[in-house]
C-alpha cells in the first residue's frame, strides 16, 4: 500500500461524479412511488367492530336492562354513555369487554381487513396495528393476537404495537376513530386521520382532522399524498 497522500485527479473526481449520479437516478428509480410511509392502523372501531360486538353481548346478557342503539351513541366512551343513563350501568357495559372472548369475537368491518393487507403489500409501506388493550388484561391483549393472526395471518404477529399512550409511537399517519389521541408526547409525529364510527360520526369537520369514512373511502389517496 502506498503511503504517498492519495491525490484525487480530476478524471477521479469526473468518476465520483458519475458514480453519485448514477446512486441519485437509481434510488429515484427504487422509490418511484415516493418516500417510504409508516402506517399505524388502529384495531377496536376500525378493523374490529368494537361497538357491534358489545351492543350485541350486552343485549344478551342484559336483556331487561336498557341499552343505546348505534344511531344513538355520542362520544368516545361507551361506559360514560351508559353511565350517564342509569349509573350502574357503566358497570355492566364494562363487564361486557372484561369477559373472555370478547375480543377474539369482534367481527371484521367491512373492507379494513382486505385494506391492511393490500397496504401491507404496496412498496415502500411499512404498517402496524396500534392498538390500546384494556387494563384488565386477563383476555384482552392476547385475544387481540389471536384476532389479528385468524384475520390477517400469521407473519402480521410482528406488526403488533400494543400500548395505552400512541403519541410515543412514530409514523407517517394514523388512521383512528377516536377523536382525541393524547399522552405524554404533545407533538406525535404521525397525522390523525380520523377514521368515521357511530360515536364520532357528529362530530363536525375540523381543520386539525382529516377523515376517512369508510375502508371504501379513498385511503390510497391518503397515504399517496403523504408520500409526497
Ligand atoms: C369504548 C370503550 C373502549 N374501551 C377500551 C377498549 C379498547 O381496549 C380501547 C380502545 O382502543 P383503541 O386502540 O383506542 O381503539 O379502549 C374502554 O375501556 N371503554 C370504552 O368505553
Ligand atoms: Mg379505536
Amino acid at each position: 500500500m502506498s503511503l504517498l497522500p492519495k491525490i484525487v485527479t480530476l478524471r477521479d473526481r469526473g468518476r465520483i461524479l458519475l458514480h453519485d449520479q448514477f446512486k441519485y437516478i437509481s434510488a429515484k428509480m427504487s422509490s418511484s412511488s415516493g418516500k417510504r410511509l409508516r402506517v399505524l392502523v388502529d384495531m377496536d372501531g376500525v378493523i374490529a367492530d368494537f361497538e357491534g360486538g358489545f351492543l350485541k353481548k350486552y343485549r344478551a346478557r342484559y336483556p331487561n336492562e336498557p341499552y343505546i342503539t348505534l344511531e344513538d351513541r355520542r362520544g368516545f366512551w361507551v361506559s360514560s354513555q351508559y353511565g350517564n343513563l342509569r349509573s350502574d350501568l357503566c358497570e355492566k357495559a364494562i363487564s361486557i369487554w372484561e369477559s373472555k372472548d370478547f375480543f377474539i369475537e369482534l367481527e371484521p368491518l367491512p373492507g379494513g381487513v382486505q385494506a391492511v393487507k393490500e397496504m401491507a403489500k404496496m412498496e415502500n409501506t411499512d404498517v402496524f396495528i396500534c392498538t390500546s388493550p384494556i387494563k384488565h388484561y386477563i383476555h384482552c391483549p392476547g385475544e387481540k393476537y389471536a384476532w389479528i393472526e385468524k384475520h390477517l395471518g400469521y407473519d402480521f404477529l410482528d406488526q403488533i404495537i400494543l400500548t395505552r399512550d400512541k403519541t410515543v409511537v412514530t409514523g407517517d399517519v394514523l388512521i383512528d376513530d377516536k377523536p382525541d389521541i393524547l399522552g405524554v408526547e404533545p407533538n406525535p409525529s404521525w397525522e390523525h386521520i380520523l377514521f368515521t364510527a357511530c360515536h364520532n360520526k357528529h362530530i363536525l369537520p375540523s381543520s386539525s382532522h382529516r377523515r376517512l369514512l369508510s375502508w371504501a373511502d379513498d385511503w390510497r389517496g391518503i397515504l399517496e399524498n403523504k408520500r409526497l
